[in-house]
């Protein structure tokens, strides 16, 4: 096992028909990589229809590999590179995802080395096993010379994601962001009432910001309070933009681009009477049954935001744009690899024009909140950037100290929130989380809030 291990291992409880938990991570890993499928929807594929008999703990494992395998691909890719004489060719190519399962077990897994051999040959069609054999031998037996061939800071990563985190933060920073990625990250939870007494419950670490934190946790809807609504997952990081729009009881309060809607049901819980609004139909259901759990209310809307107009402007809005999602690669590290720098630069267009129409559904004396969990600065101080020039009745409102970002909060906000977000703010002021903060917490998602304000 490596420095940047998963740490991800095998859980306890009964498993079904031998091979059973590889063959699924086979089938998630050659969806998300030969089809280019989203993992979380890969997952849902493999545990449905036949795959839906998988014992509880087949899955987790089948899902720890498959992430394993995904988040340390870039490494994984120059392994099958030192181990192979030449690249496989025709059908051969076949082989890479089991090889890259293989080599995860081998490098990056808490799985004896015999087993990991073993099963990942057992999977391999007959002309192909002698080759898949040898390879995986090879790397056990070379193992301590190939790990410093995947030691390099920013491996895992494709190049044009890494070149671009080193400009952006420089070398030591991006270096660790690229660690923090490597390693699973913990759960977190949002509480719909009682913070505190949701960490006692569920026996998570209560977070400045209010979230509870998770290590090690099991399955979400095993949870206590889970049927009675109690909390929804989200990140702590990405809990913080809807603090940013400060009390927002009573108020009538846009959430756009709102699917599968964690920051829609912080506002609900806070008392807001809010307007949820996404183009996914499909995701908006996930939103209406998370809502329904939580015992919470919203309007839904299905509409193209590059078209709808709201009947009345909003006291309070929240525009968590759609993005490259580079801030989440700790769970979704497909993403890396189903992205490059053309995404960016459209993405962030599309942020600009969704940005300028929200400005002009804000009510004056009222709170604006761009978002998005982007880690690239052209989806993120540049949108704000450019929102603040392009509109005159649109004023930033920068982070200012604990105490002052104290004034502006909930009056019921946690305690630590305020020192939090202050100490989270760039130099303009916005607010950046980034994947090596809170280290010894176990890591944040990137993100990026920017807040306005229209003068009343
Ligand atoms: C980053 S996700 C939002 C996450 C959400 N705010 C939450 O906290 O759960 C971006 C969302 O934007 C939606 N979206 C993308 N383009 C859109 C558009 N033109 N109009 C409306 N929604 C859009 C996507 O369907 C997706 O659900």
């Amino acid at each position: 096992m490596t420095a940047a291990s998963s740490n991800a291992s095998r859980p306890t409880g009964p498993t079904g028909p031998a091979g059973a938990d590889r063959r699924a991570a086979l089938a998630i890993l050659t969806e998300v990589i030969d089809r280019g499928r989203p993992l979380d929807a890969a997952m849902d594929a493999a545990f449905s229809g036949a795959g839906a008999a998988l014992p509880v703990r087949d899955r987790a494992f089948a899902r720890a590999l498959a992430t394993a395998a995904l988040r340390h691909r870039g490494g994984l890719t120059r392994l099958v590179g030192a181990l192979l004489d030449r690249p496989p060719k025709g059908r051969a190519r076949q082989m890479l995802p089991l090889l890259h399962l293989g080599l995860a077990q081998i490098f990056h897994m808490n799985v004896a080395d015999h087993a990991a051999v073993s099963a990942t040959v057992a999977l391999a069609p007959k002309p192909y096993r002698g080759l898949v054999n040898a390879v995986l031998r090879r790397a056990v037996r070379d193992r301590a010379r190939l790990a410093s061939l995947v030691a390099a800071d920013g491996v895992d990563l494709p190049a044009w994601l890494f070149t671009r985190w080193q400009k952006t933060y420089g070398a030591e920073t991006a270096a660790a962001m690229a660690r923090a990625m490597a390693v699973e990250p913990p759960l977190d939870l949002t509480a719909r009432h009682d913070p505190a007494a949701l960490a006692q419950a569920t026996d998570g670490r209560l977070l400045a910001t209010g979230s509870v934190r998770l290590v090690r946790p099991p399955a979400v809807d095993t949870l206590p309070g889970f049927d009675q609504g109690a909390f929804w997952v989200q990140d702590a990081a990405a809990a913080l933009p809807v603090a940013l729009l400060g009390d927002v009881a009573g108020r009538r309060v846009a959430d756009l681009c709102a699917a599968p809607g964690g920051k829609t049901l912080q506002l609900a819980a806070r008392g807001a009477r809010v307007t949820a609004v996404d183009r996914s139909a499909e995701r908006l259901a996930t939103v209406r049954a998370n809502l329904d759990r939580c015992g919470l209310d919203a309007r839904i809307v299905a509409a193209d935001l590059t078209e709808w107009t709201p009947d009345a402007p909003f006291d309070a809005i929240l525009l968590d744009a759609p993005c490259t999602a580079t801030g989440t690669l700790r769970r979704h590290p497909d993403v890396a690899w189903h992205r490059g720098a053309a995404d960016v630069a459209k993405l962030a267009a599309l942020q600009r024009r969704l940005a300028a129409r929200a400005a002009g559904w804000l009510a004056p004396g009222g709170r604006l909140v761009f978002s998005t969990c982007s880690l690239e600065p052209e989806e993120g101080p540049a949108v704000a950037r450019h929102l603040a020039q392009a509109c005159d009745d649109l004023a930033p409102q920068p982070l200012g100290d604990a105490a002052a970002e104290a004034a502006r909060l909930a009056p019921d906000a946690p305690e630590g929130l305020a020192a939090a977000l202050a100490g989270f703010a760039d130099a303009e002021g916005w607010l950046r989380t980034r994947p090596d903060q809170w280290a010894e917490l176990g890591g944040l998602d990137g993100f990026f809030a920017a807040r306005f304000v229209k003068p009343g």
